[in-house]
């Protein structure tokens, strides 16, 4: 094997609001049966990538759980396997991962054992299908130092929440900017970088002596990729294909109504596609009782529907009572909703109980709806 794999997974966002109370951005539901980290594991494993360490940190118990074992993935070899590293207190480290950069460097060690000559390093909350294996090529043939993985956004988009770069006409990027305020560049980061590992072992191994000097460097973005932009040859390698980021309850919900469209479907599921693999649960297929009515939505396994669900997507064990309506809504796993409920433009958070005759609806934009169910109240 020629690359290992590393996906951060330790990052939270406040734009996530009530969402990340529960669990890791990398560890949300998307498009009905997935948690967002399957997208880039199963890149790795469809790329050959046998060998994949997680590095969590920020409310990781369900990313945990759900990563307890890694045959979902296919990792489980003898020459592989899937590490997942939360933060630990040791004789010399006394510090949570204080950054990108840092919670690499506090698994050095695992680098330091590999023997593949390149790694990969990607965000666990990103939703795309990419074959690593074209990355690779193309570094080669570029003789790049550092690979980083960019895409064309619309002209419409807001896209100062990402590294923006520019290229020259070979690609090579020359500037990098993360997140400026105002910027004339569409094309940005996705956070996916490829070097090789040596290379990145004493990049990293500088930074930490810098912070013997108490400098504060602890950013893969700032720390590495910036810093060297004028040393290292650093070349973009454009997406094309779908792309997206979740980093806030917008982005969640878009990305997730994205799935309800035909043609995303399509680029996911259909053809010669590579499959997205995940932590299987055994629920009974789906139960539609008479009187119920169903549009352009994803049911998940485990749910059972009396009323109306259009433009929806519904997660596991989800019950929707007699003369529901559900429109323009996510209902994670796992939630109850009494008859005659009208639920629209709204999240409703997993394990919840919405009582019948209620009413919620997302006026100016979507409601993450939480209602506790009192049998998880222990
Ligand atoms: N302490 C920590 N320990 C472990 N994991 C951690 C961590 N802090 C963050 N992470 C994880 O690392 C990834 C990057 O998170 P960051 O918060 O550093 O940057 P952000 O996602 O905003 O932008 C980044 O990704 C966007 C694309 O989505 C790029 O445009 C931009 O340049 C780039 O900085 C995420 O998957 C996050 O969960």
């Amino acid at each position: 094997m020629k690359t290992v794999g590393i996906i951060l997974a330790g990052g939270n966002s406040y734009r996530m609001e009530k969402l990340t109370e529960k669990r890791a951005i990398a560890a949300m539901p998307i498009a009905g049966s997935y948690r967002c980290i399957d997208f880039a594991l199963s890149n790795m494993t469809n790329s050959h990538i046998t060998k994949v360490a997680v590095l969590a940190q920020y409310n990781a118990r369900s990313l945990n759980e759900h990563l307890s074992s890694s045959k979902w993935w296919n990792f489980g070899r003898k020459q592989g396997g899937l590490y997942v590293f939360n933060p630990t207190i040791t004789m010399d480290n006394s510090y949570w991962y204080r950054g990108t950069a840092d919670a690499i460097y506090q698994n050095l060690d695992f680098l330091k054992r590999c023997h593949e000559p390149y790694v990969i390093i990607c965000g666990g909350d990103c939703v795309y299908q990419m074959d690593f294996g074209k990355l690779l090529d193309y570094h080669i043939e570029k003789n790049a130092d550092i690979t980083v993985v960019v895409k064309d956004m619309p002209l419409s988009e807001d896209v100062s929440r990402y590294g923006i770069v520019r290229m020259d006409e070979k690609s090579q990027i020359y500037d990098f900017e993360e997140k400026p305020m105002v910027t004339q560049g569409h094309t940005v980061s996705t956070g996916i970088y490829l070097m090789r590992r040596r290379m990145l072992i004493s990049m990293l191994e500088q930074l930490a002596l810098e912070q013997l000097a108490l400098e504060q460097r602890h950013d893969l973005v700032n720390d590495i990729l910036i810093r060297y932009k004028n040393m290292k040859k650093i070349y973009g390698y454009k997406l094309e294909s779908y792309w997206s980021n979740i980093a806030s309850v917008e982005s969640y919900y878009k990305t997730n109504m994205d799935f309800l469209k035909p043609e995303i479907q399509e680029e996911f599921f259909s053809g010669d596609n590579p499959a997205i693999y995940s932590k299987v649960d055994d629920y009974p297929p789906a139960k539609y009782n008479t009187g119920s009515m169903v549009r352009n939505s994803l049911i998940s396994s485990g749910c059972i529907i009396n009323g109306q669900v259009e433009n929806s997507i519904l997660y596991k064990k989800v019950f929707v009572g007699s003369n529901c309506v559900i429109r323009n809504s996510i209902i994670l796993n796992d939630v109850y909703i009494g008859d005659n409920t009208h639920i629209e433009n709204c999240i409703v958070e997993s394990r919840g109980t919405l009582k019948a005759n209620s009413y919620y609806s997302g006026e100016d934009g979507i409601r993450v709806v939480c209602e506790k169910n009192e049998r998880y109240m222990i």
